[in-house]
């Protein structure tokens, strides 16, 4: 298992700064190294107070890129997409200044998108920062329990950096980087609120279960370390 270490806040906005803080100090710390910085975030409700504060920092965001871990297959001017969501929620204020990668193309499946992001990944490389949340049901980006391109999703030793996904129990198509990609992250942080969703969590840790709960697999599989941040 990963180093794992657990992040717990009295309230969500503690949690909220506490993360953009962090995140802040992380792209700082990669741009000093590299030059550059990735961050790659997720969709939800979680994320959005975390990401008005994020956009707020003041680095050098010319020399970040944002994408994201997952998106559903929609036009960006669905209220659903994440990529509209990272627009209007993150890419504001200083982070206004970052480039952003969208996962969604014009092909009608995301199936058909896969080669093409495969390229543009590639010159990615590792990724600095990725924020991960998760789902009641042991999902996290769109590795969702029990789909049918799960295996493939899972299969760490896989050179494939997405699969298309259509879940069984949410609503709309989707792309979501693989295991194998995801991993290839230099910090992995899993951000959280809620009991119910710890106690998930935390079942998650105590078993390798990664087609019942695709985030055991993240748990178990990381080399980088993985940091939890949590509030009730
Ligand atoms: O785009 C998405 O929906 C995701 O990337 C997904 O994995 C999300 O992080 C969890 O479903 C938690 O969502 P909430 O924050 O809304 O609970």
């Amino acid at each position: 298992m990963s180093k794992l270490s657990k992040q717990e806040f009295q309230t969500r906005e503690q949690l909220d700064q506490a993360l953009a803080q962090h995140v802040s100090e992380l792209l700082i710390e990669a741009i000093a190294i590299r030059g550059n910085a990735t961050l790659v975030v997720s969709g939800g409700t979680t994320p959005l107070g975390f990401f008005g504060l994020l956009s707020k920092q003041h680095l050098d965001w010319k020399r970040v890129l944002v994408t994201l871990a997952d998106d559903r297959w929609l036009s960006e001017h669905h209220q659903d997409s994440n990529a509209r969501l990272v627009k209007e929620h993150l890419l504001v204020n200083q982070a206004a200044h970052a480039s952003f990668l969208s996962l969604k193309t014009e092909d009608l499946d995301p199936d058909d998108a896969i080669e093409g992001l495969q390229n543009s990944f590639a010159e990615i490389g590792e990724i600095d920062v990725l924020i991960l949340g998760m789902g009641a049901d042991g999902h996290t980006a769109s590795l969702f329990p029990n789909t049918p391109s799960l295996q493939e999703g899972l299969n760490i030793k896989s050179r494939q950096s997405f699969i298309g996904v259509m879940p069984l129990v949410a609503p709309h198509q989707r792309i979501s980087m693989t295991l194998a990609r995801l991993l290839n992250s230099r910090k992995v942080i899993v951000h959280i609120t809620g009991v119910e969703k710890r106690a998930v969590f935390e079942t998650a840790c105590d078993g390798f279960s990664p087609r019942k709960m695709p985030i055991s697999a993240l748990i178990y599989e990381a080399i980088n370390p993985i940091a939890l941040y949590w509030a009730e």
